[in-house]
């Protein structure tokens, strides 16, 4: 195989609940992923000698942090293959938006490099591997928008109402680990079943992580508070991405035309299956 270029899509969490804390500092979930057929682009072009590149270099990341680059490191040294390869991100989510653009870069370079160096690991294999890079890069080897638990590595694929979403960035970057130090955050919401969250339905979801990320970040509180105008509005993960879920597209056009300058703004539609999967043949 010669190159390969696949999508790293985005996420968005229409429900975020923290029912507990591990040992480990690390905060146990209920979420809901929805998948978005929206994101990055990654290029892969197999090397003899070994060498991981990555161009254009992520503004803020250094070479050897950068999730695609740890994720390759990582395959390479669990498979022992001896191959590298010259990767080419173009880069369209924002950072710390919320929307695992950095997990799915992983997620993408762990199915991408499988793919390219002919390894056949499963995804069973993948998942794990991902786990040790991030939280949110399970149900991106997985590929389908899922029910998760844990710390999101328990996941129960789900077909959720697709339709269309509006997201927008407010222009601050969210510290994910700050929200989940905040002292005042919610850590003991009672969990609930999957059954009852899907028959609950949208009406009743709301994000624990919220109230914290309105009071650290007011530019975030105010593209809620524009948004839930147009229709009911949520964060997703620790933000700063807003979203909103519509049924038609041209219901989110009208929104888009409407937000102001200095919010990124775009829709994109929901999709159960991710375009990773459907673009290597897997589902
Ligand atoms: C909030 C979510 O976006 C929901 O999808 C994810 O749980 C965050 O996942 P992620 O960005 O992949 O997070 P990681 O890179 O694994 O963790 C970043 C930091 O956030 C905190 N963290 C993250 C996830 C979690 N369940 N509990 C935590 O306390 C930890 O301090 C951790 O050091
Ligand atoms: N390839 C990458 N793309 C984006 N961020 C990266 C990448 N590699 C490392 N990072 C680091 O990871 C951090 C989180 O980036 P990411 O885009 O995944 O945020 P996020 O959308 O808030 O993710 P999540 O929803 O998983 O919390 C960035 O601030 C950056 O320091």
């Amino acid at each position: 195989m010669t190159s390969l270029s696949l999508p790293a899509p985005a996420k968005l969490n229409r429900l975020l609940h923290i029912t507990g804390r591990r040992a480990d500092g690390y905060h146990e979930l209920q979420t809901l992923f929805q998948l978005l057929d929206t994101g990055d682009t990654l290029h892969f072009t197999p090397r003899d000698d070994g060498r991981i590149t990555l161009s254009p270099a992520v503004p803020g990341v250094a070479h050897a942090d950068n999730l695609v680059v740890r994720a390759a490191t990582l395959l390479q040294q669990a498979s022992g293959c001896r191959r590298g390869a010259d990767i080419r991100l173009d880069k369209r989510l924002p950072m710390g938006g919320g929307l695992g653009g950095g997990s799915s870069n992983a997620a993408t370079t762990l199915l991408g490099l499988d793919r390219l160096w002919g390894l056949g690991l499963d995804l069973d294999d993948l998942a794990g591997l991902g786990l040790t890079l991030g939280a949110d890069v399970p149900v991106f080897v997985r590929g389908r928008s899922a029910w998760a638990e844990g710390i999101g590595e328990r996941l129960v694929p789900v077909s959720l109402d697709a339709g269309w979403f509006v997201v927008i960035h407010p222009g601050v970057a969210v510290s994910t680990p700050a929200v989940f130090q905040a002292p005042e955050l919610t850590r003991d919401t009672p969990p609930i079943t999957m059954a009852r969250a899907l028959q609950e339905g949208p009406i009743a979801w709301r994000n624990d992580c919220q109230p914290t990320v309105r009071a650290l970040y007011p530019a975030v509180g105010e593209a809620l508070d524009w948004l839930s105008h147009h229709a009911p509005s949520l964060l997703t993960g620790t933000g700063a991405c807003v979203f909103c879920h519509l049924t038609q597209e041209s219901e989110a056009d009208r929104i888009l035309s409407r937000v102001g300058e200095g919010w990124q703004a775009f829709k994109a539609r929901g999709c159960d299956t991710s375009p990773l999967h459907r673009a290597l043949g897997l589902l």
